[in-house]
């Protein structure tokens, strides 16, 4: 007879001896390479995000998918690090790559494994985080690679719009890799440490002859401010995971969900006194509609999206009440706040972003129409102007816009008008809705008057005075319907609270459709 114990304890020696391989992945040297590039390890990254004792890994064995190229290769853990834990007390799914093990690759197992927890997250309503560090499709795997890679694309496809998924670029993210967080809702990068592009320096070298390095091709500074590929940017791999557990606290665990709620002391009726100061009613004064925004929201507290990306628009979450708002708003400090290609794509990707995830939606209006140009013509305004009326009039959550001065012409019913599906329409005493400024106006309207004028100069500071007061003011919409209420300015909080949980239950149904077609 064996000594049962004895056999136990063999067993149990055997399973520790392959876990610390699996969790020593690629070897001290490569973790020190990791650290002296300034980055973490595959495991360090999940600790610092999630909750502390929550980890639960999965699929620790598994091992390469084999193939000729394949042989006497070790592939620890096989690349990637898979598994649940909290955050906030809340579940979430995490893979994070190992770049220590044959440099992060996607193999064929590789992906099983991510596909697994993926599937997991759908069926337990989860969100998903992607801690992105890869040199790509593993070369000596061919087509199982470029397969594995098929087998995320299509689950962040199916699963968009049911669960969150976020997408964490803390290194490298090259070629066909880009499009796994491409596809996810949220894309953060590490400041100097990240890159994301479909080819690199040395095939665009190659190619187009163009001299450009890692960071100025796909860093995150690029993608941030002038491709609009990632939302947010930490410095560091710390200040990333930090923003990605802020972020997800903004965002319910799945479609059938809500959002969590915040208890917070600042108090639902407090008064706004302080912008009457912002928002003074000369109309060529711009002002920061961040500073309205932090008035408004509790604790003046507004977690935006993409602030370096199209800066005439604002995006971002806040909350109202202790529940959690989208806000879109118009910023006449950039460009007074016109509507152009980048913030149209911006805001209807936000709107709709709300939409998936039940997040009502408050759009503050001040916007003089969209941007005038050749070349915002030649390259689609139309098309891309026109994601945001879709975006809107899609929506079913519920959506409240305030006017807080200007709003123009197509603008007008790209922020969200009543006719556009707002619920609930506001405009403060500052607030002027017409088909174009004054100036304009009175030029085309009154030309001819203007030019058989003894004194043209006269007639037509008269007749834009005539437009103005006719125009220029909330009452000429309120009067027919297209504004719910002109509001006091320091009351606008209480007013937005009150309404926005009056609209609380609010269920809206549209006509049967296999699924609606946004204009790309
Ligand atoms: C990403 C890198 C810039 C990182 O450079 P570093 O100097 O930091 O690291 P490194 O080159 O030493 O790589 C670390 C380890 O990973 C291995 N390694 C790197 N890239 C690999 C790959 N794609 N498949 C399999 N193994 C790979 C290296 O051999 C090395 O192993 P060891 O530690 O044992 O020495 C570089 O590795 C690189 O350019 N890799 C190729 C990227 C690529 O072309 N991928 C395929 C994309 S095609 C694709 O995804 C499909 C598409 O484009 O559509």
């Amino acid at each position: 007879m064996p000594d049962l114990n004895l056999e136990l304890q063999e067993l149990v020696a055997e399973m520790e001896a392959r876990r610390a391989n699996v969790v020593a992945g690629g070897g001290p040297d490569r973790a020190k390479k990791q650290h002296e590039g300034g980055k973490m390890t595959a495991r360090e990254r999940i600790e610092h995000l999630l909750d502390s004792g929550s980890w639960l890994e999965f699929s620790t064995f598994t091992e390469h998918g084999g193939g000729p190229l394949m042989r006497g290769v070790e592939a620890p853990g096989e690349g990637v690090v898979t598994g649940r834990g909290t955050i906030n007390g809340r579940q979430v799914f995490v893979f994070s790559q190992d770049f220590t093990v044959l440099g992060g690759s996607l193999g064929k197992m590789n992906a099983q494994k991510v596909t697994k927890i993926m599937d997991l997250a759908a069926k337990t309503g989860c969100p998903v985080i992607g801690l992105n560090d890869s040199a790509g499709a593993r070369i000596q795997e061919g087509v199982d690679s470029l397969s594995g890679y098929g087998e995320i694309f299509y689950r962040n496809a199916i699963y968009s719009g049911a669960i969150p998924q976020i997408s964490a670029i803390l290194g490298p993210c090259a070629g066909g890799a880009v499009y796994s967080p491409a596809l996810t809702d949220f894309v953060l990068m590490s400041e100097g440490t990240s890159y994301m592009f479909i080819t690199g320096p040395e095939v665009i070298k190659s190619v187009t002859r163009e001299d450009v390095t890692f960071d100025e091709l796909g860093g995150a500074h690029v993608h941030t401010r002038r491709s609009g590929v990632a939302h947010l940017a930490g410095q560091g791999d710390e200040d990333t995971l930090r923003l990605v557990r802020s972020l997800l606290a903004y965002l319910p665990q799945n479609a059938k969900e809500k959002p969590p709620t915040r208890p917070t002391s600042d108090p639902v009726d407090r008064a706004t006194p302080e912008l009457l100061d912002v928002v003074v009613p000369d109309q060529r004064k711009p002002y920061a509609m961040h500073d309205v925004i932090e008035s408004l929201v509790d604790d003046a507290t507004f977690f935006e999206i993409q602030p370096h990306f199209a800066r005439n628009i604002l995006v971002g979450f806040a909350h109202l009440g202790g529940k959690v708002v989208g806000i879109v708003a118009n910023n006449p400090k950039f460009m007074a706040g016109t509507l152009n290609i980048d913030a149209s794509d911006k805001a209807a990707r936000f709107i709709r972003t709300c939409d998936c995830f039940n997040i009502p939606i408050l759009t503050l209006v001040d916007v003089t129409g969209f941007l005038p140009g050749v070349a915002q013509e030649h390259a689609g305004i139309i098309r891309h102007g026109a994601k945001m009326l879709y975006a809107y009039a899609e929506a079913t959550v519920p959506k409240v816009t305030l006017i807080t001065r200007k709003s123009y012409g197509g603008a007008y019913l790209a922020m969200n008008s009543r006719d556009m599906g707002a619920d609930v329409v506001y405009a403060w005493p500052t607030a002027a809705v017409a088909v174009m400024g004054a100036e304009g106006a009175a030029n085309i309207v009154y030309r001819r008057e203007i030019q058989k004028s003894d004194n043209p100069a006269a007639t037509r500071a008269e007749k834009i005075k005539q437009y103005k007061d006719t125009f220029d003011n909330p009452y000429v919409a309120a009067a027919k319907g297209y504004i719910d209420d002109v509001i006091a300015i320091e009351d606008t909080r209480r007013v937005l609270i009150q309404t926005f949980e009056m609209l609380e239950h609010k269920d809206e149904a549209r006509p049967y459709k296999k699924h609606g077609n946004i204009p790309l």
